[in-house]
């Protein structure tokens, strides 16, 4: 039986990496004003891991183990389009609690609540459909990566406008050189840190 950190240095080896993606040299460069520098990072492909199913069991399997340990106990989870979305329903399913998508705007039907935040060029806007997170909640948010954080921290301002508590962020994978997590006041757990 492998341990844990086993398990996640075998997810590590199964995330593809691409340095020029999606355009050279331009995307996913970011400007952090704490480290004062440019950086170039890698694309990460999360959908590699689910290529090789026992990859993408493992994945799910650390997933529940971390959002089973969340107190208070999750009641909700929440995730972030799109790739939060291979994730949020794979833990909710077997926590046996609703999932609920915060999608890009002009996605999501019905009355929507919605957060505008900053991008390194522009602006970009998340949203969530009104009343899906009840009032004080406690709420898991799932994502695959976390970068400069602005769209956890967005996803926070989401479900807190609802009324929801956010319990805890868990995340795949984290640049912990952006220092995203300092955007976000709940506690972030990421399982691979580059
Ligand atoms: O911490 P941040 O700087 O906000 O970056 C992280 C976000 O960027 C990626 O999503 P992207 O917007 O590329 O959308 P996608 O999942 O639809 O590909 C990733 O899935 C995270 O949601
Ligand atoms: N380096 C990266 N790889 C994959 N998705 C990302 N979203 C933001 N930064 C990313």
């Amino acid at each position: 039986m492998s341990s844990l950190q086993d398990k996640i240095n075998l997810l590590k080896n199964h995330v593809n990496e691409y340095p020029d993606f999606p355009k050279t040299g331009i995307l996913f460069r970011y400007y952090s004003t704490e480290v004062k520098c440019i950086l170039r990072c890698n694309y990460r492909d999360l959908f590699s891991v689910f290529q090789e199913p026992e990859i993408a069991r493992t994945l799910r399997d650390v997933l529940i183990e971390f959002a089973a340990k969340v107190t208070p106990p999750v009641e909700c989870i929440v995730a972030v389009d799109a790739r939060g979305f291979l994730l949020g329903p794979l833990i909710a399913l077997e926590l046996k609690v609703p999932f609920v998508p915060i999608r890009k705007r002009g996605k999501l039907p019905g009355k929507v609540c919605s957060v505008s935040y900053t991008l390194e060029y522009g602006e970009d806007t998340l949203e969530i459909q009104e009343g899906s997170v009840k009032k004080n909640q406690s709420v898991l948010i799932v994502d695959d990566l976390l970068a400069t954080g602005g769209s956890l921290s967005t996803a926070c301002k989401l479900v807190e406008k609802l009324g929801g508590k956010v319990a805890a962020c868990l995340v795949v994978m984290e640049l912990t050189q952006l220092k995203g997590r300092s955007q976000i006041s709940a506690d972030v757990v990421s399982l691979i840190q580059y």
